[in-house]
């Protein structure tokens, strides 16, 4: 290894500039490698006004990304032009570079085009008719569709006759106004209808390297070939067995047929540095693949297990994984509890997410983020979002502003909506209150105080029916956060997430909550979507990977499972059982106030 890099990485990273796609397995250093090979590309560019991108999906990526790409350019004293590199998400580059200083022309709009999260109360005069029903213009999807779009709406994606679509996302661009999926439509009609934007943006970035590339939609593709078609050289690389987008057209055939292409040169990596062998071996069964793991398996215990769980006592399941870490040594910091979707996250996390309407069912929202799922940016934004749910109709762009403050005046507002969401004593009310009769009238009064303030010092106006839309409707008189039954012995509280939240992490355990249909995809390989999800679960897991099975559904997975190269480590649970093993077959046992959890290892 040189500079940190393996053989393969290296080679990847000095290969002369051109065209590339490299496909790479979980766990391959994907990160370093792209970091690396943006140094290289920029060094060998010789243009004194050409940048090079280096593009992702999240937030999360491109911090990583931007940190580790001055701590080189630190450690190797940059050249004269190497902070000539653009490191964004792909939707931030296209928004930046097109449609906010251009899109107004293609919209009709006399102002800078600005992006709605789709609870600005002014939204609620753009709606789409599918033929026979309105939905909120924020359900619609436009789809590229060769030349020209196809539009869709809602979650069983209902077809919308392209004119009504058309007629209601040009009423909204008039007022400079796009969705996240309507910002798309809008940056590529911009690049077909203005082709000089179209080739100074190409001429600004010859060079595009994109991360993550299974995650290119259909969508983003269209641009991506839009610019390659006018010169600009395109780089990818990703791992087609963790294309989890594909409601939105991301099946990641983009990268792989990228990988075959004529004058594409085309590379894997293969080592994963992430996992244990033991894990890396279960990856391999599941995606039909032949990677390396570099690690050596370490001496404790460790690796690929599943336990099994009864339905309404995920929390029994909760303290067996707790158990499996403790007796794995790892800190539980450095464990989640991965979920498929946020339905079933919120179960595993005890939240009674079906509480409240409108602005009073996001702020309640907001405490399961807060205290549940321990997502604090998710809470601020949920608040956000609530808050802006109570603006006046003429404060259009202010939701986007008080996300990402770019000014001192929001930069204030921001300070303001963080103390409410950050202190359950004067802010936001704690979720462990009854929701009707203690948690609604403290959220009023403190609402009340939060906008007399942002009003008094900031400006803000809110709309009279402030009081309406903070009604206690459909609200019960229970708490919004369920104390799980083993709280009194001291379970750890473990992030409990989705999957789409843990992609690209590496976690020490990782327990991933099934049913039969998820464990059945997972077994089953990566050609689907649901078995793509599981093995992303399974894949961020250093150490120990912990896959729940509903109890009734063991008999008909296990030997599948066993085959893949999981081990069965069941757990009984009893309560008030004397201290000590009390079964003679018992490796493992906790005991904490009374309960005794026990580990039968059965393999
Ligand atoms: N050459 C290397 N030597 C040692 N460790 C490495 C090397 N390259 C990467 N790693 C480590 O491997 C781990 C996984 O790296 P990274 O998160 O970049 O993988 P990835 O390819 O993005 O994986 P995934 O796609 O599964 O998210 C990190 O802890 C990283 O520091």
């Amino acid at each position: 290894m040189i500079d940190g890099l393996s053989p393969e990485q290296r080679e990847v990273v000095e290969l002369p500039l051109a065209p590339l796609a490299v496909t790479a397995c979980a766990g391959s250093g994907k990160t370093l490698t792209a970091i690396h090979r943006l140094a290289a590309m920029r060094s060998a560019f010789d243009d004194e006004h050409g940048l090079i991108a280096l593009l992702s999906f999240s937030n999360v990526a491109v911090e990583t990304f931007r940190a580790g790409y001055h701590d080189l350019m630190r450690a190797v004293g940059g050249h004269r032009r190497s902070m000539a590199v653009e490191i964004d998400t792909v939707d931030a580059f296209i928004t930046c570079n097109v449609l906010r200083p251009h899109g107004h022309r293609t919209m009709n709009a006399s102002r800078t085009p600005f992006l709605v999260e789709g609870g600005e109360a002014f939204l609620s005069s753009f709606k789409v008719y599918d033929g026979s029903i309105s939905h909120p213009i924020r359900d619609l999807r436009a789809r590229v569709n060769g030349p020209d779009f196809r539009f869709e709406v809602g979650r069983g994606s209902k077809f919308v006759p392209p004119a009504n679509a058309k007629a209601s996302i040009e009423k909204l661009g008039k007022s400079g106004a796009y969705t996240h999926d309507l910002g798309r439509y809008w940056v590529l009609r911009t690049l077909r209808e203005q082709p000089d934007i179209l080739r100074a943006f190409t001429r600004r970035y010859p060079h595009i390297l994109v991360d993550e590339a299974q995650d290119i939609s259909a969508e983003h593709q269209a641009i991506l070939e839009l610019l390659a078609s006018k010169g600009c050289q395109l780089s990818l690389i990703g791992d087609v067995n963790q294309g989890i987008y594909d409601f939105s057209g991301a099946d990641g055939k983009f990268l792989n047929d990228y990988h075959g292409t004529a004058g594409v040169t085309a590379r894997r990596l293969t080592v994963n540095y992430r996992s244990i062998p033991a894990i890396v071996k279960v990856a391999n069964a599941l995606a039909g693949t032949n990677d390396v793991a570099h690690r050596e398996a370490p001496d404790g215990f460790s690796g690929p297990h599943f336990i099994t769980f009864k339905k309404g006592e995920e929390d029994k399941a909760i303290a067996a994984f707790a158990s499996l870490c403790d007796r794995a040594k790892i800190d539980p910091k450095d464990a989640a509890i991965v979920c498929r979707s946020v339905d079933w996250s919120e179960t595993w996390s005890g939240a009674d997410s079906d509480q409240g309407q409108g602005v009073v069912r996001t702020f309640a929202n907001a405490v399961l983020q807060r205290e549940r799922q321990r997502r604090m940016g998710d809470a601020y934004n949920s608040c956000c979002v609530a808050i802006a749910g109570l603006l006046t109709d003429d404060q259009h762009d202010c939701l986007v502003h008080m996300k990402r403050p770019l000014d001192e005046h929001y930069r204030g507002i921001r300070r303001l909506i963080w103390d409410f969401v950050r202190d359950s004593d004067t802010g936001l009310p704690s979720g462990s209150l009854k929701a009707l009769s203690e948690w609604h009238p403290l959220l009023l009064d403190r609402c009340k105080q939060l906008l007399q303030a942002l009003s008094q010092d900031f400006g803000l106006t809110f709309c009279p029916t402030v009081g309406q839309r903070l009604a206690k409707k459909a609200l019960k008189d229970s708490p919004l956060v369920i104390a799980p039954d083993l709280a009194a012995v001291h379970v750890p509280r473990f992030r409990v997430t989705t999957v789409h939240k843990v992609k690209g992490e590496s976690i020490g355990a990782v327990l991933y909550a099934a049913d039969k249909k998820h464990v059945r995809a997972l077994l089953d390989g990566t050609k689907e979507e649901l078995g793509r999800i599981g093995y992303v679960a399974a894949t961020r897991a250093r150490d120990l990977l912990v896959l729940a099975v509903p109890e009734a559904a063991t008999k008909e997975l296990e030997a599948d499972l066993l085959k893949a190269g999981f081990q069965r480590a069941s757990a009984t649970v009893s309560v008030n059982a004397p201290r000590g093993p009390t079964n003679p077959i018992a490796k493992d046992a906790i005991d904490t106030s009374g309960m005794l959890i026990d580990f039968l290892e059965t393999d």
